[in-house]
């Protein structure tokens, strides 16, 4: 049966050489190969993985802001990839995109209430007077003043700019976000009030959310699920208690050492976090291409690429020497 949000086989390459920034240089991008995974109604699933390995283009290929290669992102049972973007209008309302620095996607001319209402004029939907009410009333959800209409966002610190921003994606009662680092930048408790926001909104409105960060803690404080991304291809999925607690993959427990003690077990195993830079995407490396990184490289890492296989209910890992055994049992020794 299929997910409410299904991702089927995507791909999606960038051909370099082609003008804009990178004209100087030649080749194919390949951001994503080969993504599958699905997302039930009012669930999360977070997206994770270094700088560079495909989260922000997966975010956009989901809402059709980016064209696929190949594959497919069906919504509700509706394949998107193959509409049209006039057919593609009603969806527009269902989803919207939350970006990591707001102040950078916002006109600092607008007005805060002209910013939020302008993914309704945009669809045109509603009246002058229904619009007004419906970005006070959601500015007043987000604990900001109804008073916010008139200032404008230069006038607010990261934070209220953030709930600027989500009151703005959630202007054409979408059904999903797709946040992209929602709380990167901010700091700590700012982070967690934001986070408890995000939750309780959830809640409310029973909204599903694509959550999208390098920070795992984040991640796990909201997805039910979470894929690990590793150069453009899954490198393992899981359910959060699941990965936090038994990672399969050495990338994945590479990044469980940027996390508090107290969101990961002391017996549960993490290497030191990945050393250098993440390979070119334009040419990655054969075989895993996390083996060039990876502490427990063996000859054939280099040689074959692993498959994506299940290791334990619902976790499913593409390594050829996974820390957990087929049964889901860990097979690393407690440190
Ligand atoms: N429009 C584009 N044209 C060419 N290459 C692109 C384009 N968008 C993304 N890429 C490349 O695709 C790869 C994945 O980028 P993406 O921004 O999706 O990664 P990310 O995991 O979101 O990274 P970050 O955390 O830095 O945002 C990178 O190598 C990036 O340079």
């Amino acid at each position: 049966m299929s997910a409410w949000l299904e991702v089927k086989n995507l791909d999606v390459s960038f051909k370099l050489g082609e003008g804009g920034l990178l004209r100087q240089s030649q080749g194919t991008i390949h951001a994503l190969s080969d993504i599958n995974f699905g997302l039930e109604k009012g669930q999360t699933v977070g997206l994770i993985g270094e700088s560079g390995s495909g989260k922000s283009t997966l975010g956009r290929a989901i809402l059709h802001l980016v064209r696929p290669t190949a594959g497919s992102v069906h919504f509700d049972g509706t394949d998107l990839t193959s509409l049209a973007e006039r057919q593609m209008r009603p969806f527009r309302q269902q989803m919207q995109m939350v970006f990591q620095d707001p102040f950078d996607s916002m006109n600092a001319r607008m007005t805060v209430g002209q910013i939020i209402m302008e993914p309704l004029l945009l669809q045109r939907l509603g009246t002058t007077r229904s619009r007004r009410e419906r970005a006070a009333m959601l500015l007043e959800r987000m604990g900001l003043d109804r008073l916010a209409m008139n200032r404008y966002p230069g006038q607010y610190s990261g934070g209220q700019r953030q709930r600027i921003a989500i009151a703005r994606a959630l202007t054409t009662q979408p059904q999903l976000l797709v946040l992209d680092e929602p709380t990167s930048g901010l700091d700590v408790s700012m982070q967690a009030r934001i986070l408890n926001l995000l939750q309780d909104l959830q809640r409310e409105m029973g909204l599903s959310y694509v959550f999208i960060s390098h920070d795992l803690g984040a991640v796990s404080y909201l997805a039910q699920n979470i894929v690990v991304l590793y150069l453009g291809r899954i490198v393992e999925i899981a359910p959060t208690a699941r990965l936090v607690n038994s990672p399969a993959h050495p990338y994945t427990a590479s990044l469980l050492d940027a996390l508090p003690p107290m969101v990961r077990q002391a017996e549960t195993p993490h290497l030191p976090p990945p050393t250098g830079e993440p390979p070119s995407p334009v040419n990655p490396p054969s075989g895993c291409a996390f083996h060039t990184r990876c502490p427990q490289a063996e000859p054939i890492c280099a040689a074959e690429r692993p498959a994506l296989r299940a290791v334990a209910d619902g976790q499913q890992v593409a390594c050829h020497f996974p820390l957990v055994s087929v049964n889901g049992t860990p097979s690393y020794a407690a440190p």
